[in-house]
């Protein structure tokens, strides 16, 4: 288990974590989500013992990182996929790891094909690797040592729609054997693709935090019709909100469910009936962070959200070492 506790660095004037505090329990993947500067990575360094906090603490499983015995094998890390000695192959890179780790080399070669590196690829300069390469690379060196804890930077920046559908499964299935995940990216969707519980940061300070679906609030649904005039009247008569939809169409304050009641009911033709998915939690993000984005605050004014404790996840309790 995670545990950041009333967090802070200060450097010089500048506050980059102010009063941060979240934990991520055993099962859970948890989205460290803030835009460029929030102060993700200054947590995450902190959290691994590269850089000491100004006041608070960062543990793992109750330990501070650099307390924590044969840490490697305990807690994988992803901070930089750049920083891999460009001169070795993929292969080399991880054998080396190996070897520190007292791993045997064809480990090696198991995280390779996990993550996808083909023994071609494996064998290449890591100077010639791709981003997305490398965050392969990464992900393969983090899970090297069989750790029970995982903390990845930006893991999934340069993947493909592709690379990203294989992480989600890649950390799923960590989460679900009992692991714990944070991972942090300034990208919302990549976030909610991945993450079951989201802690939002802005100006080094957390915003909101909480499960996916509860920042999202209730999903609406998007809703279209051969005459949204008249399923407008027909949502309202039945106490339905609803409002013009940005994508076009109406956009309803309800499920699909009801919403496709009252258009049968009506003898209204639907052309379109969806989940409105977690547009609440994009409006919400923009809304949260509007004052710490680059470039002009999107999104409308609304009512704050507040950062609540993380409840415990399942699994708690991890039996292979420190989560
Ligand atoms: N060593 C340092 N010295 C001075 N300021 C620093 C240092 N490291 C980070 N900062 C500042 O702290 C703030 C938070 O930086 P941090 O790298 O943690 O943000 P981030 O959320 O990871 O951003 P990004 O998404 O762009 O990676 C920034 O204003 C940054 O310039």
């Amino acid at each position: 288990m995670i545990v950041v506790d009333r967090l802070t660095k200060r450097y010089r004037n500048l506050l980059a974590v102010d009063d941060v505090s979240f934990s991520c329990h055993p099962g859970q993947v948890v989205g460290f989500l803030g835009p460029n500067g929030a102060g993700k990575s200054t947590t995450l360094r902190i959290l691994t013992g590269l850089t000491p906090p100004s006041a608070g603490t960062a543990t793992i499983g109750g330990y501070l990182y650099r307390d924590i015995p044969n840490p490697a094998v305990q807690v994988g890390t992803l901070l930089d996929a750049s920083a891999f000695h460009s001169g070795r192959s993929a292969r080399e890179t991880l054998r080396l790891s190996g070897q520190i780790m007292g791993l045997p080399p064809e480990r090696a070669d198991q995280l390779l094909d996990l993550v996808g590196l083909t023994p071609g690829e494996s064998r290449r300069r890591v100077a010639n690797y791709s981003l997305g390469m490398r965050q392969r690379l990464g992900v393969a060196n983090a899970l090297l040592g069989d750790p029970s804890v995982l903390i990845l930077d930006e893991p999934v920046n340069g993947l493909d729609p592709a690379g990203i559908h294989w992480m989600r499964g890649v950390l799923r299935g960590f989460a679900d054997a009992g692991g714990t995940v944070l991972l942090s990216s300034h990208l919302l969707h990549e976030i909610e693709l991945i993450a079951d519980y989201i802690v939002v940061i802005g100006q080094g300070r957390v915003m909101a935090q909480g499960p996916k679906e509860s920042l999202a609030g209730v999903p609406g649904s998007q809703v279209r019709s051969t005459d949204d005039a008249a399923l407008v009247s027909a949502l309202a008569a039945a106490g339905l909100r609803c409002r013009p939809s940005t994508e076009g169409g109406v956009y309803v304050e309800s499920s699909t469910e009801e919403v496709g009641a009252v258009a049968a009911a009506s003898a209204i033709v639907l052309t379109e009936l969806r989940s409105a998915g977690t547009g609440n939690l994009e409006r919400m993000y923009l809304q949260l962070t509007a004052g710490a984005q680059r470039g002009p605050a999107a999104g409308p004014p609304g009512v704050p959200y507040p950062a609540g404790p993380n409840p415990p996840g399942p699994g708690m309790g991890h039996p292979r070492g420190v989560a």
